[in-house]
């Protein structure tokens, strides 16, 4: 059965504050994107790889792929997350099965992407997450605590996230008829009526959203590297 996989690589970055999208930034001396993008094209269980970037990037997302010889599909993505993989699961042409993944997580593993490619084929829809390990509340708009959810039920979600191709297209198809935003791909899913699974996933597996996660993804490499 062939996978294809969405990364997402269309936002701005805001959080990061600086100038140019955060997946420019280096990790180890080479961008964000760059380790990302090279952990999927390298996975022998992958066959199509779109990659979605927004008009800003494009030209220079072209030129670095041509310089590093890889082939992939480049889209342009749309103003919201969700806009961004509906474009590119629009470009995928032969995939039984897709997984959606943030460019903003460089530190995704191939073994992971094995173990999600393996669980879709079984539950249709699969998604990576790690139990939190701190206590949440629901704050309210006055900044008054409402409530403190079972701590037990609670997980972080990650990406990649991974589906048959056909319920993702009908669950996005849904979502954008009803006018509604989720803020992963697992949530369309679920408003469908569909069960999701958990796989755990890894608390390495961060996405790159503020400076402090720089720091961090620097540490997590120098341990994979054994310095
Ligand atoms: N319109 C958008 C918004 C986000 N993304 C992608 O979705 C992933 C997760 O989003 P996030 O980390 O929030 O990235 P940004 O939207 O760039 O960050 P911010 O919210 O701080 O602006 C990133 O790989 C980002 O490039 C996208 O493809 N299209
Ligand atoms: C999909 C995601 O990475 C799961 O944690 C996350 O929801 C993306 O959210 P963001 O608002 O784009 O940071």
């Amino acid at each position: 059965m062939t996978t294809g996989v969405v990364i997402v690589a269309a936002g701005s970055g805001k959080r990061m504050g600086g100038q140019r999208n955060k997946l420019w930034l280096p990790l180890a001396g080479e961008p964000i994107l760059a380790h990302t993008v090279r952990v999927f094209a390298s996975h022998p269980e992958i066959q199509e790889i779109v990659l979605v970037v927004s008009e800003q990037d494009h030209a220079d997302v072209r030129a670095w792929l041509a310089e590093q010889n890889i082939q992939l599909t480049v889209v342009l993505g749309g103003a919201e997350r969700q806009d961004s993989v509906r474009n590119g699961l629009d470009a995928l042409t032969n995939s039984a099965y897709v997984l959606v993944h943030d460019a903003a997580r460089p530190f995704v593993t191939p073994a992971q992407i094995s173990q999600m490619i393996k669980q879709v084929q079984r539950d249709q829809a699969t998604i990576l997450a790690v139990p939190v390990k701190d206590t949440i509340k629901v704050v309210g708009e006055t900044g008054v605590v409402e409530s403190t959810p079972a701590r037990e039920s609670l997980w972080a979600v990650q990406t990649p996230q991974a589906f048959r191709m056909s319920l993702l297209k009908e669950a996005h198809r849904a979502a954008w008829q009803a006018g509604s935003m989720g803020t992963d791909d697992a949530m369309l899913v679920e408003w469908l009526g569909y069960p999701v699974t958990v796989v755990l996933g890894s608390y390495e597996n961060i996405k790159i959203t503020t400076p402090d996660d720089l720091l961090l993804g620097e540490e997590i490499l120098r341990k994979r590297k054994g310095e």
